[in-house]
C-alpha cells in the first residue's frame, strides 16, 4: 500500500511519497532529484535515536556526504536561537547552495529545518521525512516554514517548498500517544473544512486515540487523503492570499492558547481540537451551521481524547486580545474560518466580540 501524491505548483512542484518500511529508501528516492552531495539531517535527540542510524546510511549508501545537527524536543525550541545553531553547525561543514538539508522529525523540527534552508545561502535544498502524525498529514507539505515570538505564534517565517515529503508510517510506532491525537486535530479539520467522506470514516472506527487502534487500511486512508486535501488547496494557493486560509481552521483561537499557555503546556493539536470546537460554537450562534453538525464534529473531537474545553486559568480577556496577534488580521479585524456543513466553511470577520467573549467563557473549564 503505497501512495504518490503531488504537489503541483506554478514553479516548485513536489511529490508526497508514503509507502511503510521505506525509511531504508529515502537515499536512492533523493538521488534522481539532484540534491547536490552534502546532506544535513537535522533531528531531535529522542527521534534520531530510533531512525538516525537508518536515515544516515541510506544516505551515505546513495553517495550522500552525510553529518547530523540535534534540537532538543519541544515547541519551546521553536526559535531563532534554534536557527542560528543550525547556521553555526552549515557553517562547520561548508554546505554549499546546492546543498541539502533533511528535516527527520515532527512539526517542530520540520518548521525550523525549513526556514534554515530558506536563509541559508538565500536558500537551499530541503527534504521532509516527517516522523510525527500531525507532521505527516499537515505540517510537512505545503512550504510554511518558521519560528515562534513569545507573544504569536508562527510571526517569524517564509514560504519555502520541499523538494520531496518522504512519508513511512511504520515510524508512527514509537509516537507517543498524546501526539498521536494531537495529530488527529488536524485530520479532522480536514473533514470538517474540505473532506465530509473522510469524517464519516473516522465517524465509524471504533479507537481513534493510538497507532495501535487503527488497521493499516484506515492509516493509509487518513495519510492520503488528508495529504491530498492539503495539497489540493496548496496548489490553488500557494501563499494563502485566499482559500489556504480555510487551513487555519481552530488555529485562531489555538495560536492563542498555545502562546498564552508558553508553548509547553499544551501541544499544538490539542490547542487546534479547542480551537475548533470554540470555531463550531460560534458557527453556531450565529446560525452557519446547526447543532447535530456541531455535536458530531465535537463527539469526533472527544473520541480521540483530545481536549474540548480552553483551560479555566487563562483570561478571557488576553485571548481575545492575543487574537489580534494572529496573521489573518486584517485592517485590525479577526478573520475566522467558521463551519457552514461538514465538509465546508467559509472565511469571515463579521464574529462580534461580545459573541467571542461569550463563546469562550462558555468552554472554559
Ligand atoms: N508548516 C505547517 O504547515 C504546519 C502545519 C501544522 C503544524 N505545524 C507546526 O508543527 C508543530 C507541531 O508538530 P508536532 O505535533 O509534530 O510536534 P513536535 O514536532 O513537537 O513533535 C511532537 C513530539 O513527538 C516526538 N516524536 C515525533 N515523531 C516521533 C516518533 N516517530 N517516535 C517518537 N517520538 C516522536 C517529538 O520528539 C516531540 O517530542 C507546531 O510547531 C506547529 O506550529 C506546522
Ligand atoms: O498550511 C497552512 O496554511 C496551515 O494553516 C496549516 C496549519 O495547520 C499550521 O498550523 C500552520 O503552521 C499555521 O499557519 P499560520 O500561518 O497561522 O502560522
Ligand atoms: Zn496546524
Amino acid at each position: 500500500m503505497s501512495s504518490l501524491i503531488a504537489v503541483n505548483l506554478p514553479d516548485n512542484s513536489y511529490n508526497i511519497a508514503i509507502a511503510p518500511d521505506s525509511l531504508s529508501q529515502l537515499g536512492e528516492q533523493m538521488r534522481p532529484l539532484g540534491l547536490g552531495h552534502k546532506v544535513l539531517v537535522i533531528s531531535n535527540p529522542e527521534i534520531f535515536h530510533h531512525y538516525g542510524a537508518i536515515i544516515v546510511q541510506s544516505l551515505e549508501q546513495a553517495g550522500y556526504t552525510v553529518s547530523s545537527h540535534l534540537i532538543p524536543a519541544g515547541e519551546s525550541y521553536k526559535t531563532l536561537d534554534s536557527i542560528a545553531r543550525i547556521y553555526d553547525t552549515a557553517l562547520q561543514h561548508r554546505l554549499e547552495r546546492s546543498s541539502t538539508l533533511v528535516a527527520l522529525g515532527g512539526g517542530v523540527i520540520g518548521d525550523l529545518t525549513g526556514f534554515a534552508a530558506a536563509t541559508w545561502l538565500r536558500g537551499i535544498n530541503f527534504v521532509q521525512v516527517p516522523t510525527s502524525l500531525l507532521a505527516m498529514v499537515d505540517a510537512s507539505v505545503g512550504g510554511k516554514t518558521g519560528v515562534n515570538h513569545p507573544q504569536g505564534k508562527n510571526l517569524i517565517g517564509a514560504f519555502y517548498q520541499p523538494k520531496l515529503v518522504f512519508i513511512d508510517p511504520q515510524v508512527l510506532r514509537t509516537l507517543p500517544p498524546r501526539e498521536f491525537r494531537a495529530g488527529m486535530a488536524e485530520v479532522i479539520k480536514y473533514g470538517v473544512i474540505w473532506d465530509e467522506d473522510l469524517f464519516t470514516q473516522l465517524e465509524k472506527a471504533d479507537r481513534l486515540q493510538d497507532f495501535s487502534d487503527l488497521e493499516a487500511e484506515l492509516l493509509q486512508v487518513i495519510l492520503t487523503r488528508s495529504c491530498q486535501a492539503k495539497a489540493d488547496v496548496v496548489s490553488q494557493d500557494e501563499r494563502e492570499s485566499g482559500l489556504r486560509a480555510i487551513l487555519n481552521y481552530g488555529h485562531t483561537i489555538g495560536h492563542a492558547i498555545e502562546s498564552l499557555t508558553g508553548y509547553s503546556r499544551i501541544n499544538h493539536g490539542e490547542a487546534v481540537g479547542i480551537g475548533m470546537v470554540a470555531a463550531g460554537a460560534i458557527a453556531l450562534k450565529m446560525q452557519l451551521w446547526t447543532e447535530p453538525e456541531a455535536s458530531r464534529q465535537n463527539a469526533l473531537i472527544s473520541k480521540t481524547g483530545l481536549l474540548t474545553h480552553i483551560p479555566e486559568d487563562l483570561d478571557t480577556g488576553a485571548i481575545v486580545e492575543s487574537l489580534q496577534m494572529d496573521k489573518k488580521v486584517k485592517s485590525g479585524k479577526v478573520r475566522f474560518i467558521l463551519p457552514t456543513q461538514l465538509g465546508k466553511v467559509k472565511i469571515t470577520d463579521e464574529v462580534p466580540n461580545d459573541l467571542l467573549g461569550q463563546v469562550i467563557d462558555e468552554l472554559k473549564q
